[in-house]
């Protein structure tokens, strides 16, 4: 039988570690073609002294000097910058892309096999489409015509490239495809579990990100654990009235896998999208969201604000916003000016108009 060619598509910070994590398994298991082709959006970078294009030193060093320094890739990763090269012999793609690129990238993809299938890391990319609440695995869906998994979990990116343990989870429909694709990514210290919920893991994962907003809220303002904890117990709560109004049959079990509850941890205390809140925070009001992000993440993008944006008309227009008061006042923290510490004033048994906003707007309270 031919072996299976493989295209990550993406080589941020995430599609760089999971292509550690590939490159080892397509080496390992005889279904698959050794080399793993990375598609790379191509940028010039200061290397040595000397300006480069980002694609032509990675496959010199192996290492993506921009977006995953310190980590050299097995000698079988190719950075390819032309994406229909890239994707023209792919039976696996794997979409590893901020949410904001993707219809872009797709449509300027040209042809691709058949027979291919695919797999979205992509966490965000939520939007109404006739009442009905779209992902981003529906819009790959749409455009690709074939069969699109998920894979989401607690994967902050620097801690995989460093080989340290954790699990993720993979949404899947079509079981012809699940061990072909399990085997793809589950090894000793990616540990992956596949469930039959695709709507259940992906919302899981995209918004976990608008929770970790509220968790840097919290940091920046010096709250301890124990605040934390108790925002990351109402955002998972409120994560599973989002998802099931949207989508009832999604289970309980998804919610304890890697994609639920584990994800919203390690992003509430180690990721991207906590660290800029933070510093929103203690910007008191100086910097935007795009300037923080340029400061603090060097070209990575953040991806809960985007989603944060994404689901207020959703909610808005579903009349959920009572529902679901902390992903409402992260909203507004974060676009309309409310004061930080509101994300711990939330509405439950105290009423929230015992407090005046407008009073030491940034201290903790
Ligand atoms: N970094 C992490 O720890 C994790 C990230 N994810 C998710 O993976 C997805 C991708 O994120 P990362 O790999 O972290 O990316 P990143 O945020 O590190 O890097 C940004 C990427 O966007 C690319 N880019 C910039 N302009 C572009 C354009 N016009 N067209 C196409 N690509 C362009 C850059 O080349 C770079 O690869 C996101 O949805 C994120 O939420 C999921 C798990 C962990
Ligand atoms: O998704 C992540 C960990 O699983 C990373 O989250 P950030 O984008 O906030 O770094």
């Amino acid at each position: 039988m031919a072996k299976l060619n493989v295209t990550v598509v993406g080589s941020g910070n995430w599609g760089m570690a999971i292509a550690t994590i590939i490159a080892g398994n397509t080496s390992r298991h005889d279904e698959f073609e050794d080399n793993l082709t990375v598609w790379m959006f191509e940028e010039e970078v200061q290397h040595k002294g000397v300006k480069r294009k980002l694609s032509e030193v990675f496959n010199e060093t192996k290492e993506n000097v921009k977006y995953l320094p310190g980590i050299t890739l097995p000698e079988h990763v190719k950075a390819e910058p032309d994406l229909k090269k890239a994707v023209m012999y792919a039976d696996v793609l794997i979409w590893v892309l901020p949410h904001q690129f993707v219809a872009r990238t797709v449509q300027n993809m040209g042809k691709i096999k058949d027979t291919c299938v695919s797999v979205s890391l992509i966490k965000g990319g939520l939007e109404l489409e006739g009442g009905k609440l779209g992902l981003c695995s529906d819009l790959l869906r749409k455009l690709l015509g074939h069969e699109v998994g998920v894979l989401m979990g607690a994967n902050v990116a620097n801690e995989v490239a460093a080989g340290e343990f954790c699990e993720a989870t993979l949404g899947i429909k079509d079981k012809k495809h699940q061990a072909t694709l399990v085997k793809l990514f589950d090894c000793r210290t990616f540990r992956v579990t596949a469930v039959d919920d695709i709507p259940g893991v992906e919302l899981c994962g995209a918004l976990k990100n608008v929770v970790a907003l509220g968790a840097g809220f919290c940091d920046g303002l010096e709250y301890g654990g124990n605040t934390k904890a108790a925002l990351i117990r109402i955002g998972l709560q409120e994560m599973k009235t989002f998802i099931r109004y949207f989508y009832p049959e999604v289970k309980d079990s998804t919610f304890l896998e890697s994609c639920g509850v584990a994800d919203l941890i390690t992003t509430c205390f180690g990721g991207r999208n906590r660290k800029c809140a933070e510093a929103f925070v203690k910007a008191k009001g100086t910097k935007s969201w795009d300037m923080i992000e340029k400061e603090l993440l060097g070209g990575q993008k953040l991806q809960g604000t985007l989603t944060a944006q994404e689901i207020w008309p959703v909610m808005q227009k579903h009349n959920l916003c009572d529902k679901l008061p902390m992903l409402t006042t992260i909203y507004q923290i974060a676009f309309e000016d409310r004061a930080p510490w509101a994300i711990v004033k939330l509405p439950s048994g105290m009423p929230t108009s015992a407090f005046h906003e407008d009073d030491g707007f940034f201290e903790k309270k």
